[in-house]
């Protein structure tokens, strides 16, 4: 091979290697680029597992562009313009920036004139005409047979002046943020406390099935037993026609299998396919929104507080909204279970416009850049419209800064019938995306579930389960069932 020869080859194979090096660092840099994608700092899509046991999502849907907010935003052209405050009571005075006198109906409270207050809902264009402050009626409950009212049932007028937002201090922040406690297994771990359901349904319904043939007199009894459980006539009718045919084409012999076959049948009346992720993930770049309502006493404040432990140990950033401001202590009660997971209040005074807090919540929210904005509402309106006016504004209003992600209607389970009352008329009024069912463990009747799911189409979420502040469980079929059966 001649001298020339060899060099070509040189020179070639140093060509090659060249191409190679540069092709490599070409990829390498590629792959880099890939792998640098600006990280997002929480998932904003999709659903996942809470490793606490209660699911939580980001809506499926892509939210729809928020207007950005704007002079007047909180209040609908067509909705009253923000009305001069009342003096708040002496005995909540202390730190509370002093509203103008209602004497000076241009001048609303506006929390952009108190020192560090972000500014907030601004008053509408126009200048409201100065009405007498009325007070709210706070000491009147109203009740409509030892149970709260709703709707046409409550008397409380909700025409009285409202004041602007305010911003108080909130309860000694609590010494040092709680342990909580893993929601895995909840309500497996809970099971105890619905053993008072337990006795009456599935005990009973055992003992019924598991005796071998059944007449008719048994199958009214199973009926009855249904019934009492508060099943209510639809749910016992379905859940006694799939138990008799069933028993036609299978036959029942043991307890096991008579066990085995209502576990079965009630695990299908409660629908395990329905979507039971609570929707309070951040997405869009904005923080999830999730609005808590029901009448007044079912456990609203307790459930909010209880959501905010859920969150907060799943590693999540959470602002609560007092917009209960019917009641001063509800906003106290609720900055308390702040305070204890290290979450911010937004509160105004009592009586102040619901929407306006709710408002200010949220966009504190946005600016903070927390995961959830939960929010607290309050119950109590004379009328159906009333009732209708004020959460539709809550809406409204909220959603000039975030979507509503989750409108959670919370049911006292010892209600009975009444809080299904209050749920249709809850669901007439305002989208409810999931319930609550709370006091589970103080009534016999824990077959509410099955019938609230069913009269109003939507999913039970999650339950209450005690007053412990780690007793809210995750609403999952099988273990109910589970726990109902023994
Ligand atoms: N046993 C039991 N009690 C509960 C449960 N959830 C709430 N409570 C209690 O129910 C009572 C009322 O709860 P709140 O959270 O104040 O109810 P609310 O709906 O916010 O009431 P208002 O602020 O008056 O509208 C409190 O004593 C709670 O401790 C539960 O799951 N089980």
């Amino acid at each position: 091979m001649s001298t020339e020869l060899l060099i070509w080859i040189v020179v070639v194979v140093a060509a090659l290697l060249a191409v190679a090096l540069v092709t490599g660092v070409v990829l390498a840099k590629r792959r880099r680029i890939s792998l640098s994608e600006p990280e997002r700092p929480k998932p904003v899509a999709g659903g996942y597992q809470a490793g606490g046991g209660v699911t939580f999502a980001a809506p499926e849907r892509v939210a729809e562009p928020v207007k950005p907010a704007e002079p007047g935003d909180t209040v609908e052209p067509a909705a009253r313009p923000v009305e001069p405050p009342v003096e708040p009571p002496a005995q909540r005075a202390a730190p509370v920036a002093e509203p103008p006198p209602a004497a000076e109906p241009a001048a609303p409270a506006r929390p952009e004139e108190r020192p560090g207050t972000a500014p907030a809902a601004p008053p509408a264009a126009e200048a409201p005409t100065a009405p007498e402050p009325v007070r709210h009626p706070v000491a009147d409950r109203t009740e409509v047979d030892g149970q709260p009212g709703v709707g046409d049932d409550a008397a409380v007028p909700r025409d009285s002046v409202k004041r602007g937002f305010v911003e108080v201090p909130l309860p000694e922040e609590a010494s040092e943020i709680e342990e909580i406690e893993p929601t895995a297994g909840r309500l497996e771990r809970l099971r105890g406390k619905l053993s008072r359901s337990r006795s009456t349904f599935g005990q009973g319904l055992l003992g019924l099935l598991g005796a071998g043939d059944l007449d008719e007199d048994s199958w009214t009894d199973v009926e009855d037993t249904l019934l009492l459980a508060d099943l209510g006539a639809n749910v016992t009718d379905q859940v006694v026609a799939a138990l008799r045919e069933r028993i036609a084409a299978r036959g029942v012999r043991s307890s096991d299998d008579a066990r085995a076959l209502l576990r079965e049948v009630l695990i299908g009346a409660l629908h395990p396919e329905l979507d039971r992720a609570v929707h309070a993930l951040p997405h869009s770049g904005k923080p999830a929104v999730v609005l808590v309502v029901g009448v007044n006493g079912v456990g609203k404040t307790t459930t909010t507080g209880k959501l905010a432990r859920v969150l907060v140990a799943d590693g999540r950033t959470v602002l609560l909204g007092a917009a209960d401001t019917f009641r001063a202590a509800a906003a106290d009660q609720l900055a308390t279970w702040g305070s204890r997971v290290g979450a911010h209040t937004v509160r105004g005074a009592e009586g102040a416009d619901p929407a306006s807090v709710a408002f200010e919540a949220v966009k504190q929210g946005v600016q903070e850049g927390v995961d959830t904005v939960l929010i607290d509402t309050a119950g109590r309106l004379h009328t159906k419209t009333g009732l209708m006016d004020e959460l539709g504004k809550v809406k409204r209003v909220v959603e000039k800064q975030a979507a509503v992600d989750e409108v959670l209607l919370v049911l006292d389970a010892t209600t009975g019938q009444n809080g299904l009352t209050q749920a249709r008329v809850f669901a007439e009024v305002v989208d409810v995306t999931g319930i609550v069912l709370t006091k589970l463990d103080g009534t016999a009747k824990g077959g509410i579930v099955f019938q609230v799911q069913r009269e109003l189409g939507v999913p039970v979420k999650l339950v209450g389960l005690g007053e412990g502040a780690d007793h809210l469980a995750p609403f999952e079929p099988a273990a109910f069932v589970d726990a109902l059966l023994g």
